[in-house]
């Protein structure tokens, strides 16, 4: 099989998309512009041009490094229109991508501690899937997530605000991104549990395993009784972990670019897709920060099949893995089931 056919076959696969933070969609062109748009001066120390932040961008040495830019470029995010601007920029690089079904991160204390409301980031977010949505046909999902950096009480806080978005159908999922070491997810046990308790109908994730160890995977488990692990690569380290993601069918939203990029492996070889495959760990692949990682999704999937070259059936029971772990209904499954079906059967000469 050559490498073009390969590549419309993955072009065409339908993806669905479990881990992009929106605020890592800002290009460095969208930045500057916003910048200037709304009048913002920025730290003396970032980079003040498009090549120079494409050139930082492409020495992060951690998951620190990186946030350090993340929260000081988001600062250029004032009003509702640059939420619904930025969000369907990414939906429509999305859609291009083969992407039928995206759940987007937000992280609204990165904004309220900034002085912006709530409710302009959401809706502006909301209107540009209402958008993408009808365009495009693509399903969408918004999952707000507490910053691990910040102390725990200030998570309940912002869940009390958010309850607005989320008993208007808005906000649908809950989980936990930033600084990961030394932040375990015990932390956050409660702002879980009191979601849980305020009898929503959320959804549950959290970062975890991508620079802590396995302990963070089990205590996002254990602590936070989440659904999926967003990253959770260093479950590999551990049999026991890996086990119980497969007896309970946990998706892992694997980000191969991103971890290369915060050197959380050497290659993205050495990211144990083989391994969650052998013991029957289901994954999707993902984004992450596509903006400052250099690769949308697409670009993650032909970065895997570059280090991996999985055959045809491998990719096809990724696709559907991802539509399992989707939190969408039967019938939007059923939907993209089929689609991933008629993509096999045109491309089964590469098999
Ligand atoms: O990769 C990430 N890890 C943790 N927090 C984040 N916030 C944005 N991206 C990330
Ligand atoms: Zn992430």
């Amino acid at each position: 099989m050559t490498v073009s056919d390969f590549d419309s076959f993955l072009t065409e696969l339908p993806k669905c998309e479990h881990h992009v933070h929106l605020e890592g969609t800002l290009s460095p062109e969208l930045l500057i512009d916003l910048a200037k748009r709304n009048n913002i001066k920025l730290p003396e120390e970032h980079p003040p041009t498009i090549e120079a932040l494409y050139d930082r961008y492409s020495k992060f040495s951690c998951l620190q490094d990186f946030l350090d830019h993340y929260y000081v470029g988001m600062s250029v995010l004032i009003y509702e229109k640059d939420f619904e601007d930025l969000a369907y920029n990414y939906f429509v690089k999305a859609h291009q991508d083969g992407v039928h079904h995206a759940e987007v991160f937000f992280d609204p204390q990165a904004h309220l501690e900034r002085g912006i409301k709530l409710t302009d980031v959401v809706s502006g977010i909301t209107k540009a899937r209402t958008r993408a949505e009808s365009d495009f046909g693509i399903t969408t999902k918004l999952i707000m997530c507490f910053l691990r950096h910040i102390p725990s009480s200030d998570a309940l806080t912002t869940l009390h605000a958010a309850v607005p978005h989320i008993t208007t159908g808005h906000i649908t999922g809950i989980g936990l991104d930033s600084s990961e070491l030394g932040f375990p997810p015990h932390l956050f046990k409660e702002a879980y549990a009191t979601a849980r308790e305020l009898n929503l109908e959320l959804n549950y994730t959290a970062h975890a395993g991508e620079e802590g160890d396995h302990t963070y995977v089990l205590g996002a488990l254990d602590d936070l009784k989440v659904e999926r692990i967003d990253h959770g690569i260093r479950s590999a380290d551990d049999d026991a972990t890996l086990k119980r993601l497969a007896a309970n069918n946990t998706l892992l939203t694997v980000c191969p670019m991103s971890n290369l990029k915060l050197r959380a492996v050497k290659s993205i070889g050495d990211i144990p897709l083989r391994k969650f495959l052998e013991y029957g760990v289901p994954f999707s692949i993902n984004s992450d920060d596509p903006a400052y990682f250099g690769g949308y999704i697409l670009d993650n999937y032909k970065e895997v099949h570059k280090h991996f070259n999985f055959d045809l059936a491998t990719w096809i029971k990724i696709a559907e893995n991802n539509i399992h772990g989707s939190w969408i209904n039967q019938d939007r499954k059923d939907v993209l089931l089929a689609r991933v079906a008629d993509v096999r059967k045109k491309y089964i000469h590469l098999a």
